[in-house]
């Protein structure tokens, strides 16, 4: 069947007309909806005085119900149309065992034909369509929840369809053919990142369909696709668990605002919901309850760019180790050891003997210790009753849930996180001032400590994490993050783009808080051209990386006079970026202060500053700091002065590091002065 190009384009008008006519089937259902709405709305109005209240509720749900079926009857209009134009990406011809070959085309939904009932399009991410990404021609199998379907794979075609035209077609006998793969990444950027599903490599395809898991990490190198692959994995688990888990449902803890704007496409593309998205400060602002004021994570790198400072650097280093989350773990014991002044307590002409009390705590030590006083209360009350042989009081009931509390020396969580310093001998590594605002490094401590005393389960509902820049979360982080979420987990990062290297995390550090964590790491690298890739290799080199074969020009690193020459310069390269044809242009800078002075000079209405305080993604010309950069891509980049005063220490070279692989085709180092030596290698 279809075997020629004009079959395959005959084929295809067919596809479309079968989805023209569902789009219109949907159109009158639609129609026939709110005219029902419409009806029942009026009928209700003019009997309202008559129905009672179980008559009025049950209108209201058959109201709702339909609402509903209207809103699902939309978000498929919305995707049939989508489906007409570019039904599919891909076919196989697959011969079950014994049976003979059908062809089952692949597109990003699935299509039905209402009256044949048979799939015209498989979703992506259905059990066969396995095959499409992990199998050549001959021998395949894919697993459905039924068991294993075994058989031969007799034909591999790629499609480009756009607008409804089939742009090309492609027989294929190795996996996910290059060529299809090599023009997508050749392709200018989009404002947006976008979905790869007619591309995902069989690496990628594993970590996807991944169910056994309940942590998984995923350490990969830049631009190996780690963000895709985890928002695609969601997209799969939404698929596979659509009985119980919806959009809702899913959290990212996401590093930045502009961050989460970019990403955002991905999942509406692939037919899902938009997924509810966290930083972790305001993760953190919710936790402390608005009590206190903290530096941010993007504050403290700006202070570590700015200054050396060592003592700064010495209580960073500290708190970002497992030695601190283990000592704060031994003072919790401590606490329960020395905190209580024990004492009798007497209720009427009852003395509950301090044996009992101590008994009690010890039995809930399963129990957050601040949660334990009220069952502890519980028992005493219990104790009272029966040695007095009679009910109690509500004064006697109040007196002991009053009495238990005072036995425990607590006054606030800052305060016990003040005799931690003390206990471990080391009071100057909390750095409070007057107006008790907390340094970045202490947030989560004191998180920590909460969560331990009392227990916190404001998250209970969420069913699948989502953790992206894992390299830049500490083990105290992970110990929150933990303990907040038990829910599965999919957490994603490089350790070579921390932008705090005395805080980073590799896979390694981060399976020791999730032994039973699933590692994948990812080294082929798909963004950048091989000469940008093997740039970023003199800054920080890694000689398992695998880049793909795609060429480009070198990258250029220009020397100037001064910094106002290497301004005007860049200002030439917008120029001619602009009549390039290229969609995104990023100028990339250390620190804030330096990207505003490139914008001060370089300000143009094409031109935009994206700051901590961004929330959205800008195409054009961004200028940034190589921190708010992370993770983002640009056809182009230029990264402004790259001297050796400007780039010297080890977080001056991460975020070089991190600049430098931003860029997907092209890169352009400007300085003056003397030449980083980060280059050098
Ligand atoms: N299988 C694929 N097919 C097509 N494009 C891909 C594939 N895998 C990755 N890419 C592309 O590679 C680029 C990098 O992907 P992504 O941003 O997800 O990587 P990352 O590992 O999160 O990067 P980084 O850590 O450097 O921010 C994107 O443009 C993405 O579309």
């Amino acid at each position: 069947m279809n075997a020629t190009q004009q079959e395959e384009k005959e084929y295809l008008e067919v596809i479309k007309e079968k989805l023209t006519l569902a789009v219109r089937r949907v159109d009158d259902a639609v129609k026939q909806f709110s005219d029902e709405l419409r009806e029942k709305k009026r009928y209700i109005h003019e009997h309202q005085s008559g129905m009672d209240d179980a008559d009025m509720v049950a209108a209201g749900q058959s109201i709702n119900r339909m609402a509903f079926t209207g809103e699902a009857a939309v978000t498929r209009k919305r995707k049939l149309l989508k489906l007409g134009q570019s039904p599919y990406f891909g076919r196989l011809d697959f011969a079950p065992q014994g049976q003979a070959a059908v062809p089952v085309y692949i597109g990003i939904y699935s299509f039905l034909d209402e009256q044949q009932r048979r799939n015209l399009i498989y979703d992506w991410r259905a059990p066969i369509s396995s095959l499409f990404y992990d199998f050549e021609l001959g021998e395949a199998s894919y697993v459905t929840p039924g068991g294993t379907i075994r058989g031969a794979i007799e034909l591999k075609r790629q499609y480009k369809i756009r607008d409804g035209r089939l742009e090309f077609m492609l027989d294929s006998a190795v996996n996910i053919h290059d060529d299809v793969l090599q023009q997508e990444l050749a392709k200018s950027s989009d404002d947006k990142m976008k979905t790869i599903v007619a591309t995902i490599q069989r690496d990628q395809n594993a970590v996807i369909r991944n169910e056994d898991a309940t942590v998984m990490v995923i350490q990969g190198v830049a631009g190996s696709g780690k963000t895709s692959i985890a928002l695609h994995r969601i997209a799969f688990l939404l698929y596979r668990y659509r009985e119980t888990i919806a959009a809702k449902d899913i959290l990212i803890i996401s590093p930045n605002k502009v961050f989460a704007d970019y990403i955002s496409n991905v999942l509406p593309e692939l037919g899902e919901e938009h997924i509810p998205e966290l930083g972790m400060e305001e993760l953190a602002a919710d936790l402390l309850e608005s009590h206190y004021t903290f530096q941010t994570f993007f504050e403290q790198v700006q202070a570590l760019l700015e200054h050396h400072d060592a003592a700064f650097i010495e209580r960073i280093r500290f708190k970002s180790s497992f030695e601190f989350l283990s000592k704060l773990n031994q003072f919790l014991l401590h606490i329960e050891n020395t905190y209580f002044q024990w004492a009798d307590l007497r209720v009427g002409r009852t003395v509950v003997p301090v044996a009992f009390l101590q008994q009690k705590f010890r039995t809930y030590h399963r129990v957050p210790l601040l949660k334990r006083f009220a069952l502890v209360a519980n028992d005493v009350r219990a104790y009272v009753r029966d040695a007095a042989g009679r009910k109690l009081t509500n004064g006697e009931k109040n007196t002991i849930g009053d009495a238990l509390p005072r036995l425990f020396k607590l006054h606030s969580v800052l305060d016990l996180y003040r005799d931690f310093y003390r206990w471990i001998g080391r009071p100057e590594l909390l750095k409070l001032d007057q107006r008790l605002h907390l340094e970045y490094a202490d947030v989560f401590a004191l998180i920590y400590l909460r969560i331990r005393l009392e227990g916190l389960t404001a998250y209970d509902q969420v069913k699948h994490l989502l953790v992206d820049e894992m390299q830049d979360y500490t083990p105290v982080q992970y110990a929150v993050l933990s303990r907040l979420f038990p829910c599965r987990k999919t957490i994603l990062g490089d350790v070579s783009q921390t932008v705090n290297p005395y805080s980073a995390s590799s896979a390694e550090a981060i399976e020791r808080v999730f032994p039973q964590a699933d590692v994948v790491r990812l080294l082929r690298s798909y963004r950048s051209t091989l000469e940008i890739t093997a740039f970023a290799q003199r800054i920080t080199p890694n000689p398992d990386i695998l880049p793909l074969e795609r060429h480009g020009p070198e990258p250029a690193v220009v020397r100037y006079g001064n910094q106002d020459e290497e301004l005007q310069a860049i200002q030439e390269l917008i120029q001619g970026f602009q009549t390039s044809g290229s969609h995104s242009l990023g100028i990339i800078c250390k620190t804030l202060a330096q990207a505003k002075r490139a914008y001060q000079v370089l300000q143009a209405p094409t031109v935009h500053l994206l700051t901590d305080e961004s929330t959205t993604f800008k195409e054009g010309v961004i200028i940034t700091t190589a921190h708010l950069a992370k993770g983002l891509e640009f056809d182009e980049v230029i990264v402004p002065f790259a001297s050796a005063r400007t780039f010297k220490t080890e977080v001056d070279k991460s975020m070089l590091y991190v600049a430098c692989t931003r860029a997907m085709h092209r890169l352009t180092l400007t300085y003056s002065g003397e030449l980083t030596g980060f280059l050098s290698a």
